[in-house]
Order: structure tokens, then C-alpha cells, then sequence
């Protein structure tokens, strides 16, 4: 089953009618399945064995805010997640996700500390389905923190969502996690392993919008396509 690619547009629509009165989903409960599903993929690839150091890039966004969540997780799951977030929106939701994390003695790295720090895998949660234009600053600097696994959350950050990399950005993450459907840039992705995350598109949603998405084995919160 090939699920269908999504641009810009109408992954938007989709996230609105989610939480429209139609839809009758509450963001926190979205981002909460969105992370998790992330998280989860992350085991399934990089055990914690070998790859326990992880740092979440978290942009201003909801793709952000689904990497806190994420870091939540991971650390429940036993690995030791470290946070660079370096515009914290003062919006409740994305306040009380850090407090969460703060509470669970995450360290959020200044860009200084996270250069001289080793991880094993660092998750891109800068930007998802609203980037546009070019990379503006902060976040230019740490899309050159190479050289260690990479795993990208929803879009690579800093491509375009419908034509990749146009702006030579450079990332090229071992794993993405799409979340919901995959978008076309979704169709550049060179790396080793696809997922799709976020278990909470119901059948007559799905079907509407042709979305044709592969079934979830057991429990799990994410598919590799
Ligand atoms: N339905 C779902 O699948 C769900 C997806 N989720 C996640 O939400 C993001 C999309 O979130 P959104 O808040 O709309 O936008 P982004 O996080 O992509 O980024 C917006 C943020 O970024 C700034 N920005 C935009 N372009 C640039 C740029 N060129 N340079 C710097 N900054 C830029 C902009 O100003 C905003 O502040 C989706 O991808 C999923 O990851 C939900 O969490 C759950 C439901
Ligand atoms: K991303």
C-alpha cells in the first residue's frame, strides 16, 4: 500500500479538520501521538544499547512540540535525550511540555554546549509542513552539527515540503517519521528507514482525503513504509 503525498496545503487542512468540531481532537492530544510515535520508531532503529545519547532539536513550532514530547519518551524508555530549544514560545502548550521535561531533569543545551557534546542520534524537530523560504536564524548553525544518525521529524528540516532540498540545506536524515501522511517531499528521502507515525486518522478521514495508509502492526504507534 503506497500512502498518498501530501502538499503543503492540504497537509494543513487536514491538521485543522483534525481539530475542527468535525475532527474533535485537541492539539496536546495530536502532538502526544505524534511524539510518541517518534519515540517509538527511534527504539525500533537505534536501541538504547548503543545509542542512549540523543539530542531533540526543537524549533518554534508544532513540529517542536512534538519533538519535547518525543524526549519525553525517550527518557520514560531509558535513553538520555537532551534538548536544544533555543525560541521558547511563551503559549502555554509549549510551556508546559518544557515543565514536563524540566521535571524529568532533561538538560536543555545552550548551542555552545550541544557543539561539544557528544549524542549518537540527533532528532530534527525544527521545522515540519509550515516551513517556508530560506533557513533564518537561529537555526542555520545547527544544521551543521553533523556527523552523528539523524533522525528527521515529519519534513526534513529546512527543505521545501513539496520539492525537498532546494535550498541546499544539506540534511539528509538517516530515518524520517512522517506524521499523519507523508509529504511529497517525502519523495527525495535517500535515507535508510521511512516510518509513518501518528495512529489517529480514522478510516472515514482517511478515505476522504485518499490518504491510503498502510495498517499499524499490533500496537504499535508507527509503520515502516
Ligand atoms: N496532523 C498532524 O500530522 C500533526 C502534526 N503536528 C506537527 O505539527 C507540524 C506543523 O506545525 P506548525 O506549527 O504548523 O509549523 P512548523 O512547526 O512546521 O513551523 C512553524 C514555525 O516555524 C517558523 N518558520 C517557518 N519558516 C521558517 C523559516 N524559513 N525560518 C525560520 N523559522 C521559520 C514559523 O514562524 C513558525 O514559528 C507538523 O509538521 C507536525 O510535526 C502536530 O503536532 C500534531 C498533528
Ligand atoms: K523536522
Amino acid at each position: 500500500m503506497v500512502p498518498k503525498l501530501l502538499t503543503q496545503r492540504i497537509a494543513q487542512e487536514i491538521d485543522q479538520e483534525l481539530m475542527s468540531s468535525s475532527g474533535g481532537f485537541a492539539v496536546e492530544q495530536l502532538m502526544e501521538l505524534a511524539g510518541f510515535s517518534v519515540a517509538q520508531a527511534i527504539t525500533k532503529r537505534y536501541p538504547k544499547d548503543s545509542k542512549r545519547r540523543v539530542l531533540v532539536c526543537c524549533g518554534p513550532g508544532n513540529n517542536g512540540g512534538d519533538g519535547l514530547v518525543a524526549a519525553r519518551h525517550l527518557f520514560h524508555f531509558g535513553y538520555e535525550p537532551t534538548i536544544y530549544y533555543p525560541k521558547q514560545p511563551q503559549k502555554g502548550l509549549y510551556q508546559n511540555l518544557v515543565k514536563q521535561c524540566r521535571n524529568l531533569t532533561i538538560p536543555f543545551a545552550d548551542f555552545d554546549q550541544v557543539h561539544a557534546s557528544p549524542f549518537d542520534v540527533i532528532v530534527d524537530a525544527l521545522f515540519g509542513f509550515s516551513f517556508k523560504g530560506e533557513v533564518r536564524d537561529p537555526y542555520k548553525e545547527v544544521m551543521q552539527v553533523k556527523g552523528h544518525v539523524g533522525d528527521d521529524l515529519d519534513i526534513p528540516s529546512g527543505w521545501d515540503v513539496e520539492q525537498g532540498d532546494i535550498n541546499n540545506v544539506g540534511l539528509n536524515p538517516e530515518m524520517l517519521v512522517s506524521l499523519t501522511a507523508p509529504k511529497l517531499c517525502a519523495k527525495f528521502f535517500a535515507g535508510k528507514y521511512h516510518y509513518l507515525g501518528g495512529r489517529f486518522v480514522a478510516p472515514s478521514f482517511a478515505q476522504k482525503y485518499g490518504l491510503n495508509l498502510p495498517e499499524y502492526p499490533g500496537t504499535d504507534q508507527c509503520v515502516q513504509l
